[in-house]
């Protein structure tokens, strides 16, 4: 008899057909509203999960007793509980690699639109505003030769160096665990500690997961760190970041600008004081989101799930 898989995120007609050969496939359309009901009625008969964006707790857990694997579509796991899916002998798996260089391109996408103005300036442009040449007043700041600094030297920060080294000619700094000689080698960059950077860098990408080490890894302290010329990007997830202290360093000039996207709660809420301020970028957590790329992460999580399923083991296994 064939294994039975929920599905809650949509696939290519090419990728459903591939999972239905080997298995029965429920499909719940967005499991964070209407369909929550849906997928705790479907979780008894599930022995696979594929999807993205879905707190996976213990009480939903409770309810798939005959579960055996996990396929997140995402590089990130902090949506799981990996010691319980663990114990309860449930494989996890996610997406890496495929979506490493889109996402550093998002990142590199934040720094320049920061440092240029380039969403506040072209709404101002669309708003009938440019009646004359523009002046000191609508300058920007150079992004080629300046100080990149990463917090989280992994995939994705080694292609964001990448980009700043070779296309921006940029000094590259970065802080994680530990040095990276291949890293240091390739794009001249230097490991150092957090405050260090903080003070040094002139656009500062965060680039690490989300764990309990890195929750609200950057606050008031580390804001008054930075320059007032300092650049934020955030591309990693925005609870590794006090928001408010955040929004106070941007309403007060204690830093030039920020892109953001990831935030503390998504949807981020309409009312939030970021989305109103002209010196925030914000993208709706677009980090890996092309048609190439989120296709390349669907086959991805299709290709771990059957494996897992198989009894195999698949390529992106979190928990070993
Ligand atoms: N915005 C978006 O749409 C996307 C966001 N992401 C986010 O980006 C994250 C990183 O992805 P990826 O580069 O593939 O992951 P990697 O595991 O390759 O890299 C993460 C790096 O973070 C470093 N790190 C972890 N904890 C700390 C810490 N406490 N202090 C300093 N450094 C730390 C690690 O350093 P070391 O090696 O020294 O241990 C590691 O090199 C994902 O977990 C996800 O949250 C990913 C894709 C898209
Ligand atoms: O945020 C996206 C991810 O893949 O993680």
């Amino acid at each position: 008899m064939k294994k039975h898989v929920l599905l809650y995120k949509k696939l290519s007609p090419a990728l459903l057909a591939r999972l239905e050969n080997e298995v029965e496939v429920t499909y719940i359309d967005d499991p964070a509203s209407d369909s929550l009901a849906r997928l705790r009625e479907a979780l008894p008969q599930a022995h696979g999960l594929l999807g993205a964006s879905l707190k996976l707790d213990a009480a939903l857990l409770d309810l798939a007793p005959q579960l055996e694997a996990v396929a997140s579509v995402s590089v990130g796991v902090d949506n799981y509980d990996i010691a319980d899916l663990s114990r309860r002998g449930v494989k996890l798996t996610n997406t890496p690699d495929v979506l490493t260089e889109t996402t550093a391109d998002t990142g590199f996408a934040l720094v320049l639109a920061t440092a240029r103005r380039v969403v506040e300036l072209a709404t101002w442009v669309r708003a009938g505003q440019w009646t004359a040449s523009v002046g000191p007043k609508h300058f920007g700041t150079d992004v080629h030769g300046k100080t990149l600094g990463i917090i989280g030297m992994g995939r994705i920060g080694e292609a964001l160096a990448q980009r700043g080294h070779f296309g921006f000619n940029m000094p590259v700094i970065y802080h994680s665990h530990s040095a990276k000689p291949a890293v240091d080698q390739r794009f001249g960059a230097r490991h150092c500690a957090l405050d260090e950077l903080l003070r040094e860098a002139d656009f500062i990408c965060l680039t690490l997961p989300l764990t309990k080490e890195t929750t609200g890894l950057i606050g008031a302290r580390e804001f008054e760190l930075m320059g007032e010329d300092s650049i934020f990007i955030n591309i990693s997830r925005g609870k590794v970041v006090d928001e408010q202290a955040l929004i106070r360093a941007l309403q007060t000039g204690q830093i030039r600008a920020a892109g953001l996207d990831v935030f503390e709660r998504e949807p981020v809420q309409t009312d939030s004081p970021l989305l109103a301020l002209d010196n925030v970028v914000a993208t709706p957590h677009i980090g890996s989101a092309t048609h190439e790329t989120r296709e390349a992460m669907a086959r991805c999580a299709v290709d771990n799930l059957l494996a897992a399923l198989r009894g195999e083991r698949p390529q992106n296994l979190v928990n070993p």
